[in-house]
């Protein structure tokens, strides 16, 4: 990899001795890995290895992913690189928390924070880019997340929505992306020596809505993937400049994790709170991590409205003679939304949505068609074999034919939609007529496997 000529003369200087081992690192092979999805029971992965975890993220193992894998068609396994893991093992919020994640497309910080949650709580999973929200949803499904909402909002505009709202806020921010140069050598073509500077000042934008909708006494996680101080140490030196109620949190540092540079901003030693992970000193990709708290104040913040459930009767009956058969648990009817044809289990705790772009508003669970009513795939995907009456367990061959879109035959099941299990994970919905199970799988996720 050629790295330009201004990145390097920076660097040098900014590193000194460390400047070789640092520009060597970045021409070796990029670290991979996965996290375990501990809401899927205790089932542990059974086409990827875990004999090599990651010691500061208790999901996480290096290793490769294979996409067409039960592992990860169920959503047992979520590809991440291990530095990025750090981020959410120290946002670790709590079952109950509001939580929001405002960059968070493709999902890896979203489906990690939900792994500490216990489907409890809040988390709103925000996306700007229409295009990659569409991608965060696809993973928040097949990570079975109940407890979150999507939404398509610019940090200003969500920022309207909740005030003061989070217990946790989660600015896995947009940036120059020098710690991902190994990984996505397109990085690399992106970057001039005045990048980071304009990344920065879209950083300070964001920042300042994420503070507006942090309660007092809340947690901001704030990370990057880049090595830039224009973007790490000097955007958190502004930050505590700017906000008199905001303190920096130390944060638990590794073997081979470094502090922060107050040396690279304006020598604030408050900046040593900071973690950097240069991928010469430790086995992962580039990345800057900083916590910081907001004081607690005893001005009371505003209660929102909660969103109530708009079903009609027909509706609530048509769902009814699906999820009375199929469920062998009960979703209440005050968490039912309808949205267009679409019908969503709202998370129990969330504000009225008018107004809102969302994207998604909770788990969806399937479609009103005409008379009837459709489940799909996330719902399946959302909760456990034990949830479903009489699911139906299918053979490695059989799943392959599922996710092709292949009907199957399968016998001495009552006929009805049944939860399809492989390797006991929940895999989707199988509409089961005289011993032929009709497909479902959505055609947008399909793929084949040569047998
Ligand atoms: C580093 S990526 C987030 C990665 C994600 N958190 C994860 O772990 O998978 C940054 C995200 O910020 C989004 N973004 C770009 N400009 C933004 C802006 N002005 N405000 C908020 N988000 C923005 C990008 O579309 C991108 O999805």
């Amino acid at each position: 990899m050629q790295l330009p000529k201004g990145f390097i003369e920076k660097y040098t200087q900014l590193l000194k001795d460390e400047a070789p081992a640092f520009f060597q690192a970045l021409n070796e092979e990029p670290t991979r890995g996965f996290r375990v999805n501990p809401l899927k029971s205790s089932s542990q992965p059974t086409e990827h290895a875990t004999n090599d975890p990651v010691s500061y993220c208790q999901f996480g193992y290096y290793g490769t992913v294979s996409g067409k894998t039960i592992d990860h068609q169920s959503g047992l396994i979520y590809s991440q690189e291990p530095s990025a893991m750090y981020v959410g093992e120290v946002a670790h919020p709590k079952p109950g928390d509001r939580v929001l994640d405002l960059c968070a497309a493709p999902g890896g910080k979203t489906t990690h924070l939900a792994s500490y949650m216990n489907q409890e709580g809040l988390l709103v999973s925000n996306e700007i880019n229409r295009k990659r929200a569409g991608i965060l949803a696809e993973n928040v499904e097949r990570f079975g997340l109940q407890n979150t909402i999507m939404t398509n909002e610019s940090p200003d505009s969500l920022e309207k929505h909740f005030p003061a709202f989070f217990d946790v806020v989660v600015v896995d921010a947009p940036c120059s992306g020098e710690g991902m140069f190994r990984k996505d050598h397109e990085a690399v073509q992106y970057w001039t020596p005045e990048y980071p500077l304009s990344c920065a000042n879209r950083q300070k934008k964001i920042l300042k809505s994420a503070l507006a909708m942090l309660k007092p006494g809340g947690r901001l996680i704030y990370s990057t993937c880049t090595f830039a101080p224009e973007e790490d140490e000097q955007n958190m030196a502004w930050l505590l400049q700017e906000y008199a109620d905001l303190q920096l949190l130390p944060i638990k540092k590794y073997p081979g994790m470094a502090d922060g540079r107050p040396e690279w901003a304006d020598g604030n030693s408050e900046l040593t709170k900071a973690l950097r992970i240069f991928p010469h000193q430790m086995r992962g990709e580039g990345h800057f991590i900083a916590q910081l708290q907001k004081q607690i104040t005893d001005v009371k913040t505003k209660e929102l409205k909660p969103q109530k459930s708009n079903v009609n009767k027909l509706q609530r009956q048509d769902w009814h003679k699906v999820a009375d058969q199929l469920l062998s648990i009960t979703i209440e009817d005050s968490r039912l939304l309808a949205f267009g044809e679409h019908l969503y289990a709202m998370p129990t705790d969330l504000p009225e949505l008018s107004k809102l772009q969302v994207i998604r508003p909770g788990v969806n669970l399937g479609m009103f068609k005409k008379n009837r009513f459709e489940p799909a795939l996330p719902l399946a995907l959302a909760f456990q074999a034990k949830d479903f009456q009489e699911p139906v367990p299918i053979t490695e061959e059989q799943w392959v034919d599922y996710v092709h879109g292949d009907t199957f035959s399968i016998s001495d099941v009552t006929n009805g939609w049944h939860a399809l299990t492989c390797h006991e994970l929940t895999v989707g919905f199988g509409k089961v007529v005289n011993g032929v199970v009709k497909n479902f799988y959505p055609k947008k996720l399909r793929f084949s496997i040569n047998k």
